[in-house]
């Protein structure tokens, strides 16, 4: 966003162009929001934290290609932070002694009315922006009403300005919302959403979250696909699922593509940076977080290795060079099923050589996929 003055006063905002990402699902939305908002509605935009509504109203806004003002709805904010109030004043004084014994004196006093931004939206024709309205109270954005209806916005009675203001025809308004379970929010008057076309925006699809990652952080598509898999099940597996995990997923993909570090689940780094976003996110305990978050990194672990080697092929064939072993799926699926076992009796259920069954097994400890389970470390021991 830019900031641009007007009347060396006040300022508006434009949207920098390029940052917004447009998938075929957020496309729909912005499509059906710019119909009603081209036909003369406004538009209400709610769901919950972190599912884009903010931006997409921005969006929207930059695409009416008028000037926005943007405003936060606050439980402070009286009426006078939306439409204006008196401001200062201006003080004349006039000494007439025109006839030298006659003096004339005048003296005025004038208060100064300022607008605030929805009365400016209103007079100038600028979009409006109000972000969580609901924080607002409820009462104070009753002036709202007539001007999204009768087009009138009523300012208080003062002697030097009118008492109504026909609304500019390219006046519009979008607002964003959370549901009304969120904390610090108040519910929403009937009389104002019977006005506003109200969309709902659930948490953006996959494919949504790892274009915008991909493009916010720079980080490659398979990566950000892994952090918004992870960040999804993890989100899923411990009930944390009332705000939308585009927001985990874009820290996590903005310090690993900031400082190089690979997003594995066997990179102990990226273990740490996901933890410590994520285990604050829920309201389990540390050790119960803990137990799901290595659960999910060891499941995500082989599926992507049985991703890279299809069973029954040949291994040199196959095997991706980076970061795998060969037998590594193997091993780790006989293990899941035995429960114990030692490297003779590995070697003689899968049919492979010593040398082969314990650099697959070195290679699953490394990637902390077998290190949790304390049976697993007697393996070699038993040797
Ligand atoms: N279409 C998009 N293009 C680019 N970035 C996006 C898009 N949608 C969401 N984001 C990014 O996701 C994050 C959350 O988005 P945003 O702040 O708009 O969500 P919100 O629903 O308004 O959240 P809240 O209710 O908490 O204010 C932001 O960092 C934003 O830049």
């Amino acid at each position: 966003m830019t900031v641009d003055q007007i009347n060396n006063k006040r300022a508006v905002l434009r949207v920098r162009p390029g940052q917004f990402v447009a998938t075929p699902s957020i496309q729909k939305v912005a499509t059906r929001a710019l119909r009603y908002l081209q036909s003369g509605f406004s538009v209400h935009l709610r769901g919950p934290a972190g599912t884009g509504k903010t931006t997409l109203a921005m969006h929207l806004a930059n695409c009416l290609a008028r000037p926005i003002m943007l405003v936060f709805g606050d439980d402070e904010f009286t009426s006078a932070d939306l439409i204006g109030s008196q401001s200062g004043y201006t003080h004349k004084k006039l000494l007439d002694n025109y006839i030298h014994n006659v003096v004339k004196v005048e003296d005025e006093l004038k208060q100064n009315w300022v607008d605030s931004r929805l009365t400016m939206a209103c007079r100038e024709g600028f979009t409006l922006v109000y972000d969580e309205f609901n924080r607002s109270r409820p009462e104070v954005n009753n002036v709202l009403l007539s001007a999204l209806e009768e087009k009138i916005l009523t300012l208080p009675p003062s002697s030097n300005q009118p008492e109504y203001l026909h609304v500019h025809p390219h006046f519009r308004a979008i607002f964003t919302s959370n549901p009304e379970e969120y904390c610090g929010v108040h519910s929403t008057q009937d009389a104002l959403m019977d006005r506003l076309v109200t969309i709902n925006m659930p948490e953006p699809d996959e494919l949504t979250q790892t274009e915008i990652l991909v493009q916010k952080t720079g980080i490659s598509r398979e990566d950000a696909l892994l952090i918004v898999r992870l960040v999804k099940t993890f989100r899923l597996q411990t009930g944390a699922e009332k705000t939308s995990g585009l927001r985990s997923c874009l820290m996590i993909g903005k310090v690993c593509g900031e400082h190089e570090i690979l997003a594995k689940p066997s990179n102990a780094d990226f273990r740490d940076i996901c933890a410590d976003v994520l285990f604050s996110r829920t309201n389990l305990s540390l050790s119960e977080a803990t137990t799901i978050f290595w659960e999910l990194l060891n499941k995500i672990e082989i599926e992507s290795i049985d991703l890279a080697v299809a069973p029954g092929l040949p291994d040199s064939d196959t095997v991706s060079p980076e970061n795998l072993v060969p037998h590594e799926p193997e091993i780790y699926r006989y293990l899941q099923q035995k429960k114990t076992a030692d490297v003779t009796e590995i070697r003689k259920a899968l049919n492979i050589s010593r040398n082969q069954a314990e650099t697959a097994l070195s290679s699953l400890l490394q990637k902390n996929l077998l290190n949790q389970q304390d049976r697993f470390f007697t393996l070699f021991e038993s040797n």
